[in-house]
């Protein structure tokens, strides 16, 4: 790493995540906000609005109406299960490649926040980086078609509501679409399987037990798909970062939820804030069988420049952006 580039990071900023492990209160006044898509090119500004208003207040919102079919959702949360339900030697022959957010990986994500691992497993899916990757129509008929397609169109309705936020930032609509390009070897935007494993009776009353402990996102938006009666995620809105107060994020089939991520902040001289989430342990009483959710983290290109149009931060590559947190979380 070049002197430059260690000092665009503060250690401040670096060290944010490990001070997020308490366990808080919870919070349920808060609004996380449905916005709809639905006429997306006629009602554009107005979207537009909406999006801004919800992304610079809590950071988190969720969009309805957002244009992959109900039975696509469900696909992909379908083949989603059947992976999972591989024999593990299957599994293991598809191993995450370190740093290249490709691959098959349990148990193995240390947050600083908490210093346990999460309890959860995921197969993650980089367009670029998925040589020798992909399970083999014998084991899993018609995997790879349908995750390639539903990359796809998760990308799509990242670039939209991207497009919205880089005319507020005074770039022009199609500035992140080109930032987050899928024709190029250096796409690093990444599609996340999750299944966080049904907690058995005794682990229940375990303390500093996540499903996903506290932390921020890496990328520059994330757009997450729950299923109804999975719930558990929590957010803890900058502003009020002091209060612990965590507010829960209710799971929805037909919603994906959105946040922003450390990326964008940069990018946006911190206009749109890159919150803390959790997935907290299920509690007594509660559903406590597994849990699936996708992820979708657009991050711009490897080459891509993030340079904040105020200054803010002096530019620095993706790439070495991207370096820089995986070593600060995950180098120790
Ligand atoms: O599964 C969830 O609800 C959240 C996952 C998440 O925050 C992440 O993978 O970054
Ligand atoms: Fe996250």
């Amino acid at each position: 790493m070049t002197n430059s580039v260690d000092q665009s990071y503060s250690m401040d900023e670096l060290n944010r995540e490990s001070r997020m492990g308490g366990l808080g209160t919870e919070n349920t006044e808060r609004e996380i906000r449905r916005i709809s898509l639905a006429d997306f090119e006629n009602r554009r500004a107005e979207i537009a609005d909406e999006l801004w208003s919800a992304a610079t207040d809590i950071g988190f919102f969720q969009i309805v109406d957002h244009g992959i079919d109900m039975a696509e959702v469900n696909r992909a949360f379908e083949m989603s299960a059947k992976f999972f339900a591989l024999p593990t030697e299957v599994k293991e022959s598809y191993p995450l490649k370190k740093g290249q957010n490709a691959g098959w990986e349990y148990m193995s994500q240390v947050r600083p926040s908490v210093g346990t691992p999460d309890q959860k497993e995921s197969y993650q899916l980089t367009l670029p980086r998925m040589d020798g990757l992909w399970p083999s129509e014998d084991e899993l008929a018609g995997f790879q078609a349908t995750l390639l397609d539903f990359e796809h169109k998760c990308w799509k309705i990242a670039m939209d509501v991207l497009g919205c936020f880089a005319e507020k930032l005074g770039f022009d609509r199609e500035f992140f679409t080109r930032a987050h390009d899928p024709s190029q070897a250096t796409y690093q935007s990444t599609l996340r399987l999750l299944h966080y494993y049904a907690f058995p009776d005794e682990m229940l009353d375990e303390p500093n037990v996540w499903r996903a402990g506290a932390h921020t996102d890496f990328d520059a938006l994330t757009l997450l798909f729950q299923r109804d009666g999975q719930g558990g995620l929590q957010v803890l809105p900058g502003a009020e970062a002091e209060s612990q107060e965590w507010t829960p994020v209710e799971p929805s089939d037909d919603a994906i939820t959105c946040n922003i991520g450390d990326m964008l902040m940069r990018w946006s001289d911190d206009k749109l804030p890159s919150n803390f989430h959790r997935v907290r342990a299920p509690r007594r009483g509660e559903y406590t069988g597994p849990r699936y959710t996708i992820a979708y983290f657009a991050q711009a290109n490897t080459d891509v420049t993030i340079d904040p149009p105020l200054g803010t931060y002096p530019p620095l590559t993706a790439a070495d952006y991207i370096t820089q947190r995986l070593t600060a979380n995950f180098g120790k």
